[in-house]
């Protein structure tokens, strides 16, 4: 037991101050992560499992406040410690109010109370400021509604897998008969975090221009006049803009194609390196004989139905030397990541869609009469993919 306990007290003291050492070495980093996840977990009593598990709209509830107030900014800001009645002063927030505020936060660890009354920034105090805020906002507005109405949702609906998106715990959540990506349209607040959010959801993860080597596998011998890129379904086309700046001296044009409204919103960005058109993926492609058609996070909004008339649709336009560029997340057969099934949930309850596993892909791809050459993963940490496939 003493040697338990001297365990027990050197983890305490590793979690008071972790090498910058084990932070910088990413593998590390994560296995320390899930390692002491799984201890936790294996501590529990049942009452405490209950109680965290039971509780933990309130995470997404008390976090949304600490942003809005910006809490979590004033605490970050201050080099000194700061206390409750600095910051409800900072923050407009009543003392009472705030002195409980942060009894909650220090009791999670999203501040560190570092004596009576006395609060500092942590590792995750900064990471709820501006920009990645945006997620707690984005998760918090858009997708409580649809998390919320899955229980029922599923009761209702005998707990048959969701498969139509006109009828998923988005609509029960909404109380509405549209389609998500039509209902964005008309509720603006919606639509601009849902932008704002996808350009960083994957933040801190590798990118997949880091791995994949696109000017060897795509981009030989291509003119100005070469259709190099067609990001299709693109939102704000964070990721052509990205190509663009990792590989400035890339020949060939890039297209980014998405909604009517989407479209607009880009129009606003100022990059004449990136054309933008109005183009429904439900319909043929109108750009032929590009050198990639790129499809990110597009294939698991659907179900293999409607994935296979969007894929249809690319093949069409396809020339000899096209590829189709799948970059999704692909699931192992067995040890999925929790950020990947946490995906799979959210895709569920947004779009009654799917994430993928390998075998699952490429059934799908072949089902269109696409070969896959080859599979290149990106980010361990969700399975982040990118699939190159060709006309079979
Ligand atoms: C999950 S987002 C992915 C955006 C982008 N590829 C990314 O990974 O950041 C899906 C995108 O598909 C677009 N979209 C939905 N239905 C579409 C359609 N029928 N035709 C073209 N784009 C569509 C949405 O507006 C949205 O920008």
């Amino acid at each position: 037991m003493e040697g338990v306990g001297a365990l027990v007290q050197k983890i305490e003291k590793l979690a008071e101050d972790l090498p910058a050492s084990v932070l910088e070495n990413d593998n590390l980093r994560r296995r320390l992560r899930e390692a002491s996840k799984n201890l936790s977990i294996a501590a529990q009593t049942p009452s405490d499992t209950v109680h965290l598990i039971a509780y933990s709209t309130l995470y997404s509830s008390m976090a949304r406040v600490g942003v809005d107030t910006k809490l979590f900014e004033v605490v970050s800001k201050s080099v000194e410690p700061i206390s409750s009645e600095q910051a409800a002063e900072a923050t407009g927030v009543d003392p009472i109010l705030m002195k409980r505020f942060l009894r909650f936060y220090a009791s999670f660890s999203w501040v560190k109370e570092v004596g009576e009354n006395q609060f500092m920034a942590n590792n995750v105090t900064k990471a709820l400021c501006p920009p990645l805020s945006t997620g707690i906002e984005f998760f918090n507005t858009v997708l409580n509604p649809p998390f919320a109405a899955l229980p029922e949702y599923l009761k209702s609906h005998d707990y048959k897998n969701p498969t139509n998106p006109v009828d998923s715990p988005w609509q029960m959540g909404y109380n509405t008969k549209d389609h998500p990506f039509v209902w964005l349209q008309s509720n603006l607040k919606h639509f601009q975090l849902f932008m704002t959010w996808l350009p960083m959801e994957r933040e801190g993860l590798p990118l997949w221009l880091d791995v994949f080597p696109f000017e060897q596998e795509v981009a030989q011998n291509t003119t100005d006049d070469t259709v190099l890129f067609v990001d299709v379904g693109s939102a704000l086309g964070s990721q052509s803009v990205m190509l663009r700046e990792k590989h400035p001296s890339l020949k060939g044009k890039v297209i980014i194609q998405d909604q009517q409204h989407v479209i607009a919103a880009f129009q606003q960005m100022d990059r004449p390196d990136i054309e933008a058109q109005v183009y429904d993926f439900l319909t043929p492609q109108p750009v032929k004989g590009a050198r990639a058609y790129y499809l990110r996070n597009i294939l698991h909004d659907h179900q293999d139905g409607q994935c296979r008339e969007i894929l249809r649709n690319q093949i069409s336009a396809m020339a000899d030397d096209s590829v189709i560029l799948i970059d999704d997340i692909v699931l192992p057969e067995t040890g999925a990541r929790w950020r990947a099934t946490m995906a799979d949930m959210n895709m569920m309850s947004a779009l009654a869609a799917r994430e993928r596993s390998k075998k699952e892909v490429f059934a799908l791809l072949e089902s269109v009469g696409l070969k896959v050459v080859k599979v290149w993963e990106y980010a361990v940490e969700t399975g982040d993919s990118i699939i190159v496939a060709r006309r079979g």
